[in-house]
C-alpha cells in the first residue's frame, strides 16, 4: 500500500467518495484517520483488501461488497495467466469472506463475482469479465441510493422536519450518495430538512468522525451528540424520523446495524418519532428467518478502552463490545430499498418484494 496516492475527487454531488477503482489497482479513503487527516491508501493485492475491510480502512455495509468486489478484480490480475489462475481467484474469494462476518453485502457482492468466474474461460476473460462485474457493483450501488431517496421523501411528509441518525451511512459508507445519508441529501435538496442530529456513535466514533465531517463538507446543518443524548433530544419534539442504514435485513423484516440502534428504535417508539431503515436490497437475506441469525461481530476491546490511543479505563479492564445489534421489525416503521417502501414489515412483507432477489 502506498499512502496520499490520489487526490480526494472532489465529487459533491455523491458527497465525499471513499473508493476509486483505477483500472488495476483500488484506491480507498483511509476512514480511521477522518476527520483529521484525509490520507488515501493504494491497494493491488486482495489479502490487502481483506485486511483493509477487517481494519475499518473501509467500513460501512454497502462500501465492504464494493471493496470485496475490487478485491477480486485484484486477485485476478495477481493470478496472471498460469495454470491455477482460477484456483488463485477462488481462494482470495474465500479470504474476503473471512473479513467481517454481519453486513451481507460481502457475501452478496462476493457471489455475484464468484458466479461470473464460473463462466470465464481464461484468465484474461477473468480479468475482464470481473471488472466489469465489479463496476456493475459500485454503479449500481449509487443509483439504489439516489432511488431511495426519492422513495423515503414519498412517505415522510412534506414539511422541513429535523431527523436523527447513528453511525455513518453516507458516501463514506457506500459507493457514493448514502443510505441514511442518501436520504438527508434528498431532504435537504428538497427543501426539506432544517437538522440532523448525529449520534456520535461509539466507540469507533462513526458519527462525529465521519457523519459530521461528511455533512459540513457540504454545508447540510448537522449538531453532533452523545448517544446518550438521544433520548433527551426525541422527547423534545422536533425531530419526526430516526433515520438510520442496515448491515443485514432478515427474511422476517428485522435489523442488524451498528451498535444503539436498537436502542434508538426503542426510545422513538417510545416518543412517538417514526424510525426508518435505508438499505440496498443487497443487505436483504432471505436467507436467514430472523435477526436471531445474525452473526453479531465482536470487536476488540481496545476499541472501548481507548479512543484514538488515549487510554478512558482501567488498563485490562473486562469489555463486551459487540458493533451490531438487532432491531426487531415490529419497531420499524419503515424498511426503503430501491424496490420501494416497506411500512410495518413483516414477513409477509418482505416475501412480497424479495422473493426473487431480481
Ligand atoms: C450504509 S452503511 C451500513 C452500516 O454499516 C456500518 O457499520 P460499520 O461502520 O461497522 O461498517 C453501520 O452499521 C451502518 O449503518
Amino acid at each position: 500500500m502506498t499512502e496520499n496516492c490520489v487526490p480526494n475527487p472532489d465529487s459533491n454531488h455523491l458527497g465525499t467518495l471513499a473508493i476509486i477503482w483505477h483500472g488495476d489497482h483500488l484506491a480507498l479513503l483511509d476512514q480511521r484517520q477522518l476527520p483529521d487527516q484525509e490520507i488515501w491508501l493504494t491497494y493491488k493485492d486482495a489479502s490487502a483488501v481483506a485486511d483493509a475491510i477487517r481494519d475499518m480502512v473501509v467500513r460501512g455495509a454497502p462500501a465492504i461488497g464494493i471493496s470485496a468486489a475490487y478485491g477480486v478484480v485484484l486477485a485476478a490480475h495477481q493470478a496472471g495467466d498460469t495454470k491455477d489462475w482460477r484456483a488463485d481467484i477462488e481462494v482470495a474469494i474465500e479470504v474476503l469472506a473471512k473479513s467481517r462476518p454481519t453486513a451481507v453485502n460481502l457475501f452478496w457482492a462476493l457471489e455475484r463475482m464468484k458466479t461470473r468466474l464460473q463462466a470465464c474461460q481464461s484468465a484474461a476473460e477473468a480479468i475482464a469479465k470481473l471488472t466489469g462485474e465489479a463496476e456493475s457493483i459500485h454503479a449500481e450501488d449509487v443509483a439504489a441510493n439516489r432511488l431511495m431517496g426519492r422513495h423515503a421523501l414519498s412517505v415522510m411528509g412534506d414539511e422541513p422536519m429535523a431527523v436523527l441518525t447513528h453511525c455513518n451511512t453516507g458516501a463514506l459508507a457506500t459507493g457514493g450518495y448514502g443510505t441514511a445519508l442518501g436520504v438527508v441529501r434528498s431532504l435537504w435538496h428538497a427543501n426539506r430538512l432544517k437538522r440532523v442530529y448525529a449520534d456520535e456513535t461509539r466507540p469507533w466514533l462513526q458519527g462525529s468522525r465521519l457523519t459530521a465531517w461528511e455533512l459540513q463538507q457540504e454545508g447540510i446543518p448537522v449538531t453532533l451528540n452523545a448517544d446518550s443524548a438521544a433520548a433527551q433530544i426525541l422527547r423534545q419534539g422536533d425531530v419526526r424520523w430516526v433515520i438510520v442504514g442496515a448491515d443485514r435485513i432478515t427474511a422476517n423484516g428485522d435489523v442488524a446495524n451498528k451498535i444503539g440502534t436498537y436502542n434508538l428504535a426503542i426510545l422513538a417508539r417510545h416518543h412517538g418519532v417514526r424510525f426508518m431503515v435505508v438499505a440496498p436490497s443487497s443487505t436483504v437475506d432471505m436467507a436467514l428467518a430472523s435477526g436471531e441469525d445474525i452473526p453479531i461481530e465482536e470487536r476488540d476491546g481496545t476499541e472501548v478502552r481507548a479512543v484514538r490511543g488515549v487510554s478512558i479505563a482501567p488498563d485490562g479492564v473486562d469489555v463486551f463490545n459487540p458493533v451490531f445489534d438487532v432491531t426487531p421489525a415490529e419497531l420499524v416503521d419503515a424498511i426503503v430499498t430501491e424496490k420501494g417502501v416497506i411500512e410495518r414489515p413483516d414477513r409477509d412483507a418482505m416475501q412480497a418484494m424479495f422473493a426473487t432477489r431480481d
